[in-house]
């Protein structure tokens, strides 16, 4: 291709996350639909993504990360989302609550407070910021329930105080599901539940859920990002619905970067 495309400055790779994201899935769909043979999707995790993302900014350099919204970047730095017109990272999404298919027998007190959990972008979108900024994922958590009370008494109503219950919520190391998940647990503690918070990765989160070894996760991207491992584990699953909605994800690069559309990556 042609010496100074950008392509050629960025020597052909899409900076991506964790290789489990659904979003890594369709990133690898998007080189081939889009024909962009001599691209390679790189994986890493997400803070190796934002790295690379500061680094470039900091020298005004050009890069392509795999980006989605929430997300603290879109505070952080001037960035836009490559135009996607063969629709391949699909239409605004929502993010569900789901649950091991049998935990809503189990322990329907809990499970009534992650089917009413339910925030906008906004609400995570400062849970994230004050984690970018340095506090401990459960103290941003507690601190935003605290100044939120209105809206945690609507998802814990009708459910009761308990003691000697605990549950496992099982979550990957995204800057909007670190938010979320903390936000939850803590609501549950307040509850009098003991929670373990489990990282992993996104198969292993998923394939958890699905054998029990975790009762929940509200880490769930639907319809499109995370289809495959609903598909996969539905039979052991059950789903409570959004906890949120208006996601996006995909190409995303810093504005100084003149191109607007994936077809543009093409030399
Ligand atoms: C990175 S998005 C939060 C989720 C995913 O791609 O699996």
């Amino acid at each position: 291709g042609n010496a100074d495309s950008f392509g050629n400055k960025v020597d052909h790779k899409i900076i991506g996350i964790d290789p489990g994201a659904g979003e890594m899935k369709l990133t690898d769909k998007v080189t081939k639909d889009y024909k962009l043979s001599d691209w390679t999707v790189q994986s890493g995790s997400e803070s190796t993504m934002t790295a690379s993302l500061d680094k470039a900014i900091k020298k005004k350099e050009p890069i392509v990360v795999t980006g989605w919204t929430p997300h603290w970047m879109f505070q952080k730095y001037d960035l836009k989302y490559l135009k996607d017109p063969k629709g391949i990272y699909g239409k605004a999404e929502k993010i569900h609550t789901v649950v091991h298919k049998g935990f809503e027998k189990k322990d329907p007190n809990a499970t009534k407070v992650l089917d009413q959990f339910f925030w906008t972008a906004d609400d995570m979108g400062k849970v994230m910021l004050s984690i970018q900024n340095g506090t401990d994922a459960k103290k941003a958590a507690t601190q935003w329930v605290k100044d939120n009370a209105d809206k945690v008494s609507a998802w814990t109503k009708g459910a009761n105080k308990v003691s000697g219950k605990s549950i496992k919520l099982g979550y990957v190391a995204w800057a909007s599901e670190i938010a979320s998940t903390n936000v939850v647990a803590t609501v549950l503690e307040d509850l009098g539940y003991k929670v373990t918070l489990e990282q992993l990765g996104a198969g292993q989160m998923w394939a958890g859920l699905a054998k029990g070894s975790d009762d929940a996760i509200v880490a769930a991207w639907l319809p499109t990002t995370h289809a495959d491992y609903m598909k996969q584990f539905k039979s052991k699953l059950t789903d409570l619905g959004p906890n949120l909605e208006g996601t996006k994800l995909g190409l995303v690069v810093p504005s100084y970067v003149k191109i607007d559309s994936i077809n543009d990556l093409k030399d």
